[in-house]
């Protein structure tokens, strides 16, 4: 499911040449100076559009119930404006991205599979795409697609990621947190020093450069 969704994000003939690892292979092995960049990039809302996919299908299955625009969304969790407007809603938002399909149909936001494709190619970067699954999941995630519910507890010096509050067990993770524009977090007020990624037109390689040494 998330591992056919990168392989649409990316292209399916690139995944499966498996591109990060061969790129991370030759990289190290010609980077003994200087210190490399680790860019965690997400994928649901930063470079699947999982908010404009589940409305969509919700509309589609459940066409006499009531619905959340995208400019009337706000909070992370779906499910949880959902429940708001009536209890029941819920388990029916929760019911289109558990069903088959939902993930590998998702469409690329703009310009993120073109700017991952450019960090990539950069010297001395190492790009990751760093994903929670959802609980109810089948397929194996793809090698160098890191899968975690977690995200604290994966090194790195930038994620990129839509979502506001990351925590986990790791009160200090090592990234810096760039917070990417969504719909459910674009009325937020984040402390001034929180940076944002306002859409992949944004100056995203300025805030790699920042990072780098
Ligand atoms: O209401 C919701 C909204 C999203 N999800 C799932 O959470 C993860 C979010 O992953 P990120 O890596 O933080 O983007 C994704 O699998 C969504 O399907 C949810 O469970 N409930
Ligand atoms: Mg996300």
């Amino acid at each position: 499911m998330l591992l056919s969704c990168t392989a649409r994000l990316l292209g399916r003939g690139t995944l499966l040449r498996n591109p990060f690892k061969r790129m991370s292979v030759r990289m190290s092995s010609y980077s003994a100076s200087g210190k490399r960049l680790r860019v965690l990039v997400d994928m649901d809302g930063v470079l699947a559009d999982f908010e404009g996919g589940f409305l969509k299908k919700y509309r589609a299955r459940y066409p006499d119930e009531p619905y959340i625009t995208l400019e009337d969304r706000r909070g992370f969790w779906v499910s949880t404006q959902y429940g708001r407007l009536r209890s029941d809603l819920c388990e029916k938002a929760i019911s289109i991205w558990e069903s088959k399909d939902f993930f590998i149909e998702l469409q690329p936001l703009p310009g993120g599979v073109e700017a991952v494709k450019e960090m990539a190619k950069m010297d001395n970067t190492d790009v990751f795409i760093c994903t929670s699954p959802i609980k109810h999941y089948k397929h194996c995630p793809y090698e160098k697609v890191i899968l975690t519910r977690d995200k604290t507890l994966i090194s790195g010096d930038i994620l990129i990621d839509d979502k506001p509050d990351i925590l986990g067990v790791e009160a200090e993770p090592t990234w810096e947190h760039i917070l990417f524009t969504a719909c459910h977090n674009k009325h937020l007020s984040v402390s001034p020093a929180q940076r944002r990624l306002l859409s992949w037109s944004d100056d995203w390689r300025a805030m790699l450069d920042s990072k780098r040494q």
